[in-house]
């Protein structure tokens, strides 16, 4: 038995995730984690909610909140969502929790003993109607370039150009709206990147087997322009993890934190130590720590294309830099964006169609379907009403669920709800069980590789094969001339219907488990043998037909989703 420690990209607190974030980081980790667990192995799947930063303390500003109570709610109406989708993750933890708080701050200091950590004198703009450092996204005025009188610190919207909160014409605090604004010293601290770009470049290059996506964004990170920069890895914020060296204060670095991005890898293992903390798990260490047990584990992260350089670079550089035993990623499974309707999604901007939405108006596995089998891999995707509802209605609803029905529903009428007797395989069924024997070994290499789409496409021509044999075979006509004949077709169709479950188990959770319980399947094991899982039921064993297992979506539906999710999410 193998183990596999597997994280997705933490979402970020300020708002529900839309199809994108879901399809780009959480949801392939759970097709890996389901398929994992139903191969056997042992499995850590771990998530969480990514808490700090400016982004949230604005949303919680603009829900009237505190920002901690911000948090809290949202973290649970993002678990309650992936729930919704069936995410099965082991823990969904919280960067804010106590355990990622010592541990940033033991990271910390540890890379300062190292001497990987430098102090830098910058000066930040200051207010002192607010009393506070501003970051760049808390101070607006009017943009140098277009006359735009609502530019950010960090860029103008309407013209788009990049600026520093210096550029702008008269700028003034978000918060307060005060004018009086000055520049003021300020020190932070760095990670010294720059000394451990050889490491991390001979780190990068044995990784062979990584996809091109991952290993091109590292690469240029390592080597454009200057080379891999320093990084600063602390903020004048009031939210976040507060700056220690780890459990001593850290002189001229009172009431500053951890920058987000520093704190929220190391999430992935305190979120292994919240598992532990919660009673779900007992032992931590032999998950993470390479001298504690963790040395057969292999681990796995998925994430969106713009999260690959702080998970190729700055968290290994927190980790080797460390020079403690922690257990370092094998593999980085990345994707590139998934764009909705001739545009891209944006949580900023509410454009396209957010988890909670898409549960509202379909179950989990309708979506969970299309976005799998539609993965932005090799290039952008998109999604489409029109390509929606044609995959849904063709693959969900005419080949796997009207299998399920035609099979069920004729063995009902013919020979009652139980596996049928008698009749011996010919040649049609030997021939469906070899081709599936091959689809089933393709099947479970890019389910290892995770090479997602193909993983999807391969299973769905198992599927079709299903519908082509009975469709061939013609059971509703064998029986008038030889209805043993029929009984044995209908035999196998019941197992197929059986085995389908099985292995659609990891794709549409859902709908395995209602068609596996309609089958009365006792064991839904992983078929190791191919004939003998096609003989799994027995005649006489009894059955129920299935509920409707897919609907077909409808033109009407199509059309008024269309129009519904064309604006702006308010
Ligand atoms: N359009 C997209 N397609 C695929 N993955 C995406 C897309 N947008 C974001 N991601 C990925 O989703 C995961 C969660 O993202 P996160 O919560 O940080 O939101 P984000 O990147 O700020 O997205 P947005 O700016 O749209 O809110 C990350 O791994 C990110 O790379
Ligand atoms: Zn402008």
């Amino acid at each position: 038995m193998a183990r596999h420690l597997i994280t997705s990209a933490i979402p970020y607190i300020n708002g529900i995730k839309h199809l994108g974030n879901l399809v780009g980081s959480q949801l392939p980790a759970d097709l890996f984690a389901r398929y994992q667990r139903a191969r056997g192995h042992e499995v850590l799947f771990l998530c969480a909610t990514d808490e700090h930063g400016t982004p949230a303390e604005l949303a919680a500003a603009k829900a009237g909140q505190p920002v901690a109570e911000y948090c809290a709610e949202m973290h649970e109406v993002q678990a309650r969502i992936a729930e919704g989708f069936r995410l099965s993750f082991d823990h969904f933890g919280r960067s804010s929790s106590k355990q990622n708080e010592k541990l940033t701050q033991h990271f910390a200091g540890v890379l300062a003993d190292k001497g990987l950590i430098r102090e830098v004198s910058e000066t930040q703009m200051y207010s002192p109607t607010d009393g506070r450092y501003l970051p760049d996204r808390y101070i607006e005025g009017t943009c140098p370039n277009c006359g735009f009188e609502d530019a950010r610190g960090d860029q103008c919207d309407n013209c788009t150009k990049q600026l520093d909160p210096v550029d702008l014409i008269d700028p003034r605090s978000v918060i307060s709206g005060a004018t009086d604004l000055e520049m003021r010293e300020t020190k932070h601290l760095y990670l010294r990147q720059s000394a451990m770009k050889d490491e991390l470049e001979a780190w990068i290059d044995s990784k062979t087997d990584w996809p091109v996506l991952t290993t091109s964004i590292a690469k240029k990170w390592l080597n454009d322009g200057d080379g891999l920069q320093d990084r600063g890895i602390t903020r004048d914020l009031d939210w976040g993890i507060p700056v220690k060296r780890g459990d001593e204060d850290w002189p001229g670095m009172e009431g500053k934190v951890f920058y987000v991005w520093f704190d929220a890898p190391i999430e992935y293992i305190a979120s292994a130590q919240e598992w532990v903390d919660a009673g779900k798990g007992d032992d931590w260490q032999r998950w993470w720590r390479t001298d504690k047990g963790a040395e057969d584990v292999t681990y796995t992260q998925f994430m969106g294309k713009d999260n690959v350089p702080f998970h190729t670079l700055s968290f290994p550089a927190t980790i080797l830099g460390s020079g403690e035993p922690w257990k370092l990623v094998d593999y980085i499974k990345s994707f590139n964006y998934l764009n909705y309707e001739g545009g891209q999604f944006s949580t900023s901007r509410g454009r396209g169609v957010f988890m909670d939405q898409a549960l509202e108006i379909l179950p989990a596995d309708y979506w969970r379907w299309w976005l799998l089998s539609h993965a932005p891999e090799s290039s952008d995707a998109e999604f489409t009403w029109e390509n929606f509802q044609s995959s849904v209605n063709k693959d969900l609803a005419d080949v796997l669920g009207n299998f399920a029905s035609r099979v069920t529903k004729f063995c009902r009428s013919k020979f009652g709800e139980v596996v049928p007797e008698g009749g011996t395989w010919s040649k049609a069924e030997k021939d469906l069980t070899l081709y599936l024997l091959l689809k089933l070994k393709k099947y479970e290499e890019q389910m290892e590789a995770m090479e997602v789409r193909k993983a999807a496409s391969t299973l769905r021509a198992m599927w079709v094969a299903g519908n082509e044999y009975l469709q061939d075979a013609a059971p509703w006509a064998t029986f008038k001339e030889d209805p043993e004949q029929a009984a044995m077709q209908i035999r196998l169709g019941l197992n197929l219907v059986r085995l389908y479950a099985v292995l659609s188990g990891p794709f549409i959770p859902d709908a395995a488990a209602q068609l596996l319980e309609a089958m009365r399947a006792e064991g839904a094991d992983w078929p190791d043998d191919i004939d003998a899982a096609l003989e799994a039921l027995p005649a006489g064993h009894a059955f129920a037909v299935p509920d409707v297992t897919f609907r077909k979506i409808t033109d009407a539906e199509r059309e008024d989703w269309q129009a519904r999710f064309s604006g702006k999410r308010d």
